[in-house]
């Protein structure tokens, strides 16, 4: 609750005027039994043609105010709470950009998608309707109560008597209703976990022949989810005939005290109608009052939901606004780096420095620890113990923006955006030049495919990049990288769906523009890497070695191993 009243501040004025326009609506429905009962009672009865006229007028201009009060109120309802929502899944998506490894861990993708779906949906209903229903329903009910009491106070104790059935009715639809929910919406976690990795995993699951387990497991949290939605839905629907149950009980047990005291002389026909009326007016009140309180735990577990991901402390902070100033000799240095994941070390005791101009090339046995150490210096991680320095700054203290400008990252896995070759280039630089963009193709060698193309350039790339290759998507990574013009490189095993000839071609063409930067490749491949100026061998974590080609062929054990194993290769083959 605390989440939508700190969102419904923002729409001060429309909640005002859907208040007002609320308790308009309400005076005036609550004004035309009072009208009718005079109208039966004086008009008809006394036979009185101008006291119906009038009558009847009053009830015009008083239905015409209702109906504009109706249409104010649905308008702010409308705004307010699409408005909430837009804001609430703005907010939402800001923060999770925020996120690094560690929060995704903690809410899984899933978790985050339906978050920002359906629990701000949720919110969405739940505030559409506590707008119409929280100051109009309480002023009906109330009203209608006092003018119950006013037609006859006989009759007005009748309907007194089935209140308490009622609040304890909705007491136990709201205990009950709770807990389901909440097992409703990690339900729906896990139906958009698992429909997501079916869908990207399709032909996997494919070549392995595993549609049926996979069905088999999409059925069971299917059926689970619609389980508890089919619970849930029951209770609601059940509510309201049994509300209705008490409510024509109340109605038949009126009419008969109602005919007692008219044949008494003590209550007149209009009187009843009135009565009648507002009684009805006071139970539908009753009734969708009720219902706030209804939809209230679903909305609250969504909130819950919603402000976790608020609460949430984002590991990777921007502690600083210092830029950084350009210098002649500037160095990167992993000063005792350790690195710790869930309890488990994944880098330990790392140091090396890198010079501008250098090239350092990270190598080592899978799992052992490459792409963790590289993905510390754009600060995907930070380092558990020890630091990161550029130009003997800690890069924790460095803007992380102006940090991350500095550095041109290609991903191990190759991620592009649906939309045309070039905005996928250009997202590496948004003001890149037409000839900047032709220059970093040319040098990831993507210019042949992308020439080949329909529309060069402007060739749409399809979602998860399905109409590219793997080498393909390698290449406008790299071009990505490359536009951006940056200080720092980083290839995290981005050459290893090239081919042996294209690899060599890449590396020849970057060393035309990397000479004044800081460059590091991981890479499983000896051909890639030999000529670095540093090679950094890793082994569980640590660095068990390090130096140039030849100097590690005779020191390093491991790295005469790796290069053994290659030996004979075809890229051993081509690079002679
Ligand atoms: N998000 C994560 N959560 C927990 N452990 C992780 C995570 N990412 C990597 N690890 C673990 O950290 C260790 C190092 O992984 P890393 O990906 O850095 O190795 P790598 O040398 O790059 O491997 P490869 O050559 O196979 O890509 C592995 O044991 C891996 O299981």
């Amino acid at each position: 609750m605390k989440l939508i009243i700190k969102y419904l501040k923002r729409y001060k004025l429309l909640f005002i005027l859907n208040a007002v326009s609320a308790l308009g609506f309400a005076l005036v429905e609550l004004g035309i039994p009072t009208i009718v009962a005079d109208i039966i009672d004086y008009g008809i009865s006394g036979n009185n043609r101008t006291y119906i006229i009038n009558g009847g007028l009053k009830i015009l201009f008083v239905s015409v105010v209702g109906v504009m009060g109706t249409i104010i109120m649905g308008y702010c309802c409308a705004k307010i709470s699409t408005g909430i929502t837009h804001d609430i899944r703005l907010d939402l998506y800001k923060k999770i950009q925020k996120f690094s490894h560690n929060e995704f861990s903690e809410f899984k993708i899933a978790g985050l998608i339906t978050r920002t779906n359906n629990d701000a949906f949720q919110i969405q209903l739940f505030v559409n309707t506590i707008l119409r229903m929280a100051v109009l329903t309480p002023v009906m009910l109330i009203g209608s109560l006092i003018l119950t009491y006013r037609s006859s106070s006989d009759l007005f104790w009748v309907i007194f008597a089935t209140i308490p059935f009622i609040i304890l009715g909705v007491i136990i639809v709201a205990k009950v209703t709770g807990p389901i929910s909440e097992k409703q919406q990690r339900g729906l976690d896990d139906i958009n976990r698992i429909s997501r990795e079916n869908l990207t995993g399709l032909r996997v699951i494919r070549s392995f022949n595993r549609q049926k387990s996979e069905e088999i497991r999409f059925s069971k949290t299917n059926e689970e989810f619609a389980h508890n939605s089919k619970l849930m839905f029951k209770i609601m629907q059940s509510t309201q005939p049994i509300f209705f149950l008490l409510m024509n009980i109340a109605v038949c047990r009126i009419y008969y005290v109602g005919a007692i005291l008219i044949s008494d002389g003590s209550l007149e026909i209009g009187k009843l109608v009135a009565f009648l009326d507002y009684l009805f007016h006071a139970m539908i009140s009753m009734m969708l009052f009720c219902m706030i309180f209804m939809m209230y735990p679903r909305a609250n577990v969504s909130a819950k939901r919603i402000q976790e991901v608020f609460d949430s402390d984002i590991s990777i902070k921007n502690l600083s606004t210092e830029k950084l100033e350009d210098e002649e000799n500037s160095f990167i240095e992993f000063r005792n780096v350790k690195y710790i994941k869930d309890g488990k070390t994944i880098l330990n005791n790392i140091n090396f420095t890198a010079k501008k101009g250098e090239t350092i090339a990270i190598v080592g046995a899978t799992g052992s620890g490459k792409s963790s150490l590289v993905r510390l210096i754009p600060r995907l991680s930070d380092p558990s113990e020890g630091e990161i320095r550029f130009n003997d700054k800690n890069i924790k203290y460095i803007d992380i923006n102006n940090w991350r400008n500095k550095i041109g990252f290609v991903a191990q896995k190759a991620f592009l955006f649906k939309g045309s070759i070039r905005d996928n280039i250009c997202f590496g630089n948004a003001n890149a030049a037409e000839k900047d963009i032709i220059e970093a193709a040319e040098i990831a060698q993507a210019m042949d495919f992308i020439s080949t193309r329909k529309s060069g350039f402007n060739d749409e790339i399809e979602e998860n990049a399905a109409n590219l290759s793997g080498g393909q998507k390698q290449r406008l990574s790299i071009a990505r990288a490359i536009v951006r013009k940056p200080d720092i490189y980083i290839f995290d095993d981005a050459f290893s769906a090239l081919d042996f000839k294209t690899d060599a071609k890449v590396r020849a063409a970057l060393k035309s523009i990397t000479g004044n930067a800081i460059t590091f490749i991981v890479a499983q491949r000896i051909s890639t890497i030999k000529d670095a100026d540093k090679i950094l061998v890793m082994n569980h974590g640590e660095i068990i070695s390090s130096g140039k080609h030849n100097e590690l062929l005779d020191n390093c054990k491991i790295y005469k191993d790796i290069v053994d194993s290659q030996i004979g290769l075809e890229e051993m083959l081509y690079e002679e």
